[in-house]
């Protein structure tokens, strides 16, 4: 009699994530069955196919060869598709499943379909994944959030196919309840754009001020690698830049059209900052960065500049200033994630986050370890740069981010992201805010009150006599 073996985990949509995240499952010894509504990505998967992995075609094949209680990933595009294969998987399931949803989705949305499956007795995991089409596999990180019990089952295979640290740590956390962990992921995505713009406008600065070659860029990029700058948006850059063009003569670089495309994990971070009333003064501009790429008039002067620097001097004092914003890039993340935690009333662990993200993933940097140290010294630091190792950076190096800003605006370059990581410095150690004049303007047109800085309780002046 012929035994059908059961599959120990399901992957559903077979882009590049879900296949790639299905044979990163097989590869680590667990039984998989691959199944997407589009034929010819089953196809694609089924060229894999070994007692391990099981390419499926249809949805009730999928669910039956499933061991139960199932364990199965959703990874598709986010939103009415998510909505779409929960409503079919509704019909199919049993009480006790257990659905993760990997895709990028809006953390609303998340504790939304959370509750409406929990109704039906099935465990729902909204899980953030980061590394793109390698990450997925050879190693991610996996932000997870949900039913704790449900996390417990399935992260055998998480923490196995997950990257890992350089201390062999699994790049995977139970990261707290509900839609947690989709907000951890696009919290990520939020200092991810930030980092870019940062990187984007660093090659601005070397290319108008410094008059650099495409191939002497790389090279800054990748020296940059090799110390405090280590990072994997760091070496990428360094490999887009000198990548040839394989249609025409020249770089790849000078031809890619300089308007920026978005899915939106950024802009939303943004709305819920909003919400929240947090600071993120730099991730704010590098979303904003993206829509400005789009509505440029591109008919002003080109930027450029007249003056003189010594690039060795230049190259330097960039290097400083690219770690310092990016500093300010996490330390914002950071912030938004302490207020959200508050918010809505999850107990989060900043230096298992701040490890999560060690490996695998796009925001993976040498800074990372240093802010799982500093959450582990203090675990409810109000802002990173109240560290000591944080604190230290501003010091050493806010001149020369200072500098870097005046070169950009001597030059006519839009340095948006380094000039707000600028202004962010100066304002969260500034005793002398000039909000005590905004205050008055608000207690005159709207007697809205004010506090004083000499005594206790709410005032309001008398500004001037009714008529
Ligand atoms: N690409 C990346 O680097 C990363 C992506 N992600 C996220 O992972 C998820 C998957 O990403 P990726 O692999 O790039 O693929 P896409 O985001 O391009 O989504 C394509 C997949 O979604 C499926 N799909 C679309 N509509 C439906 C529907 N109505 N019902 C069922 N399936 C549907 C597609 O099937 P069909 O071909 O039939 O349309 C296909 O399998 C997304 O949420 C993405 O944001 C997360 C981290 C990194
Ligand atoms: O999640 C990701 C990386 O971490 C995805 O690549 C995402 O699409 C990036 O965001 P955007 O498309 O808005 O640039």
């Amino acid at each position: 009699m012929e035994v059908t073996m059961m599959q120990q985990f399901g992957v559903i949509g077979l882009s590049v994530m879900g296949k790639n995240l299905a044979l990163n499952i097989r590869n680590h010894g667990f039984s998989v069955a691959g199944f997407s509504i589009d034929k010819p990505e089953v196809d694609a998967l089924a060229k894999y196919e070994d007692d391990k992995l099981k390419p499926t075609y249809s949805w009730e094949e999928f669910i039956n060869s499933l061991e139960k209680p199932r364990k199965m990933l959703i990874m598709i595009r986010a939103g009415k598709p998510v909505d779409m294969t929960l409503e079919k998987l509704t019909e199919l399931l049993e009480p006790g499943d257990i659905v993760i949803d990997g895709g990028n989705s809006n953390f609303n949305d998340t504790n939304r379909r959370f509750k409406k499956l929990e109704e039906k007795g099935i465990h729902f995991i909204g899980m953030g994944v980061s590394g793109g089409e390698e990450g997925a596999l050879n190693g991610p990180a996996l932000m997870p959030g949900g039913d704790k019990e449900a996390y417990d089952k399935v992260s055998p295979i998480l923490e196995s196919i997950a990257a890992k640290t350089e201390e062999g740590v699994p790049c995977v956390a139970y990261i707290g309840p509900e839609a947690s962990g989709h907000y951890v992921k696009m919290v990520h995505n939020g200092m991810e754009y930030g980092i870019m713009q940062i990187i984007c406008e660093v090659y601005d600065v070397l290319r108008t001020v410094g008059n650099c070659t495409n191939e002497q860029m790389s090279e800054f990029f990748e020296k940059w690698d090799e110390g405090q700058l280590h990072s994997y948006l760091t070496e990428i850059t360094s490999k887009v830049l000198k990548q040839r063009d394989d249609l025409a003569d020249g770089y790849i670089v000078d031809k890619i059209l300089n308007v920026a495309s978005y899915k939106g994990t950024g802009n939303w971070m943004l709305e819920d900052a909003i919400k929240l009333g947090c600071p993120i003064t730099v991730i704010a501009e590098a979303v904003l960065a993206r829509f400005a790429s789009k509505a440029t008039l591109r008919d002003g002067c080109m930027p450029e500049f007249k003056g003189k620097v010594d690039l060795n001097q230049l190259i330097t004092k960039l290097a400083n200033a690219y770690y310092l914003a990016s500093a300010v890039s996490y330390a914002q993340g950071f912030q938004q994630l302490s207020m959200a935690a508050k918010e809505y009333g999850w107990n989060l662990h900043y230096p298992a986050i701040a490890q999560t993200w060690e490996a695998g993933c796009i925001i993976r940097s040498s800074m990372l370890k240093d802010i799982e140290n500093a959450f582990n010294q203090d675990a409810d630091l109000p802002n990173l740069f109240k560290d000591k190792y944080f604190n230290d950076i501003a010091n050493k190096y806010t001149t020369d981010l200072e500098e870097i800003v005046k070169l950009a605006v001597e030059a006519g370059i839009p340095i948006p992201t380094l000039g707000a990581a600028y202004s962010y410095l100066k304002t969260i150690f500034n005793p002398k805010l000039p909000q005590n004049l905004l205050q008055g303007q608000r207690d005159y047109f709207g007697a809205h009150t004010y506090y004083r800085n000499d005594r206790d309780g709410v005032y309001h002046m008398e500004w001037y006599t009714e008529k």
